[in-house]
Formats: structure tokens, sequence, C-alpha cells
């Protein structure tokens, strides 16, 4: 179904007049996009989606009834079309059908609500019965060792594209995409603030891998290959820099209240400093690391995604907007 009144896409924080009237999105207010939904069922209850929320991300089950499950429709009728296109190539290719998951990219600042995202599209993806099967993969993984980035002097670029082992998330992007039966992913420590050494997540056969990381839609000069040559749908979560910021902060000293008073967390240190420091360093590490990040290698990314969901200041998606719809 078509909104009655497409509207063109407004101005972009990168675009000009001119590239607003070449966009090739179409822009949904979030009330044209629930309308969507069709009769997509909710399957979340208000207990689950509590499991899914992420520190300081307020996600609602109206938010899921309105932008998530439109979402999950389409990317079911996604899914279907890849089979059948992946069934034909078979066939011209003249050997046996062979079956690899679907690939969502998920991409966005710091802080902007990445991984709540990926989690709720997780567990409702999974509610169909076409597709039972979905992994969710973060970035972090592919970080270098901590004692890697010290030697390199990038401690302070961690988020940043030096910061990966770019080749290792290739390799694994390029196994799940040739449908290997087992994928394996090196674990990121949020409390060690470091990969556990030797630990890995096991991933085996997923009819749907999502892929969450700021880095997911970086391209970089001179490469050949990039994660984006294996996504088959990719979303940035968007949100204006200040907004952001703000729940920079505001999950900072949240964090500081619960995981920072672990005593084995990486963070403990900043367990009792007092409100007034803390701003300040919280505030020091968002325009030192993740704000330079933000403006250099995540939002240029923004436009090569296939949907960007905008949030406003109260984290809430206000609008949708979709490529190739126009
Ligand atoms: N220092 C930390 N300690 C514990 N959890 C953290 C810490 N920093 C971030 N997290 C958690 O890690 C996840 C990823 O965070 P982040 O990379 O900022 O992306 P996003 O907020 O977009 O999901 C979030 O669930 C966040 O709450
Ligand atoms: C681990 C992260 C780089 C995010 O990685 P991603 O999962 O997006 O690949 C980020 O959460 C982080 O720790 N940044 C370092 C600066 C900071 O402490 O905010």
């Amino acid at each position: 179904m078509i909104p009655a009144s497409p509207k063109p896409a407004s101005s972009s924080a990168q675009g000009s007049a001119g590239d607003e009237a070449i966009s090739p999105y179409r822009v949904f207010t979030r009330a044209d996009w629930a309308a969507l939904r069709a009769h997509t069922p909710l399957t979340l209850s208000d207990d689950e989606l509590e499991r899914l929320r992420g520190v300081g991300d307020p996600v609602s089950l109206d938010e899921v009834r309105d932008v998530y499950l439109p979402l999950t429709r389409l990317l079911n009728l996604q899914v279907a079309a890849y089979r059948q296109l992946q069934v034909l190539r078979d066939a011209f290719l003249g050997r046996p059908s062979q079956r690899a998951p679907y690939l969502v990219a998920i991409a966005g600042s710091v802080a902007v609500g990445k991984s709540t995202f990926a989690r709720v599209l997780a567990a409702l993806l999974a509610r169909w019965v076409d597709h039972p099967r979905v992994a969710l993969v973060a970035t972090d993984g592919f970080l270098l060792p901590n004692k890697e980035l010290e030697a390199r002097n990038l401690m302070h670029r961690k988020g940043f594209p030096e910061s990966y082992d770019q080749k290792a998330m290739l390799r694994f992007l390029a196994a799940a995409k040739a449908g290997d039966a087992t994928l394996s992913v090196p674990v990121y420590s949020h409390v060690d603030y470091d990969i556990l050494p030797g630990k890995f997540d096991t991933i085996e056969r997923p009819d749907v891998l999502l892929f969450e990381g700021l880095n997911v839609l970086q391209t970089a000069p001179g490469v050949s290959v990039m994660a984006s040559d294996f996504f088959d749908f990719s979303i940035y979560v968007d949100t204006d820099e200040a907004s952001v910021a703000d729940w920079f902060l505001e999950r900072f000293l949240l964090l500081q209240r619960t995981a920072f008073q672990n005593p084995d967390a990486y963070f403990h240190r900043f367990a009792d400093m007092d409100r007034e420091k803390s701003i300040a360093f919280a505030r020091d590490v968002w325009r030192d690391i993740n704000l330079p990040n933000l403006r250099d290698n995540i939002a240029p990314t923004r436009d090569r995604a296939d949907l960007i969901v905008r949030k406003q200041a109260d984290h809430s998606i206000s609008e949708i907007r979709l490529r190739g719809a126009v």
C-alpha cells in the first residue's frame, strides 16, 4: 500500500537544495509508515520488550506497532523475494539450490540505540514462520584487542575505522554469505572494555543475520571489497548531534550507578566519581572521541542506507525514509 500523499525528502545535514531534488528516498511520517503494517500481528508483550530494551533506551509497544511491524513485514517480503532469486540464480548456474542468510546491517552513532533496535527487530523477525532463525552480531567483536590498540597508539580511537580488524570482519561476512554452516565471532566485553581472548560466539545456519555497528556502512579509499558488498538491506538509526550527546551522557551516569559498580568493570574507577566530574568526563569522551567519529566516519554513511529511522530528543522514532520507493 502506498500512502496517499508522499513527501519529497527534506534537506539533510549534508545535503544541499540540489541534492534534495534527486533524493532516492521516500519520506514517511510515523503515521504513514504505521499504516503499512497491514495485518502484521503484534507478537511481543511488554515484559518481553522490557528484556530487550538497552540501558536508557525507552522503546515502547506503540513504537513496535508503528515502526517495527511494518519493517518486519517489508523484510519478510524481501526475504521471500531474495530466496526466489537465489533459486533462479542456482538454476542458471546449474547447481543445487543453496541457502544463504539474508543480511541486514544496522548503523548509527555510539549511544543512538542500535543494539536495542537490532534486538527488538531480531525478536520480531524470529516470530515469522518462514525465517525463525535470526542471529544478531555486533561489530564490536571485530575491534582489535586493547593490547593491539595500545601497541598502535589507538586506545583513544576505539570505534574509528582503524580500530577494527577489517579483514576478519570481511572474512566473517563472506563466510556468512557463502552459507557456511558454522560461523564464529570474537566476543567483546563492555565489562572488560576489551576482546575476550580465545572466546567466540557460534552461529549456525541463520535465516536472517542482523549485523550491527557504527562502522557497517563505511567505505575506504582504494578498498575494493567492503562490508556493504555482503548486505541485502541496511538501516541507519539517525538523530541530531545534540540528542545523542545527551543520551551518551545520561547513559554514562546510569552505567555509573549500575555496570561500573562491578569491581571487575574497566570503568569501575569512575563508579564513585562525583557528579560534576562525571559529567565533565563523559562530555570530554563525547567531544574528543565519539562526536568526531560520528561526524567524520558515521554520519557520512547515512545516505547509503536502504532505510533511515529518525529519532527525536525523547528517543521516539518520528520519521522513516525508504530508499527506492520514490
Ligand atoms: N561501558 C559500558 N558498560 C556496559 N555496557 C555498555 C557500555 N558502553 C556501552 N554499553 C552497552 O553496549 C551496547 C552498545 O552501545 P553503543 O555501541 O553505544 O551503541 P548503541 O547505543 O547504538 O546500541 C549498548 O547496549 C550499551 O548500553
Ligand atoms: C565499542 C564501541 C566502539 C562500539 O562498537 P560497535 O559495536 O558499534 O562496533 C563503543 O561502544 C565504544 O566503546 N567507544 C569508545 C568510546 C567510549 O567509551 O564511548
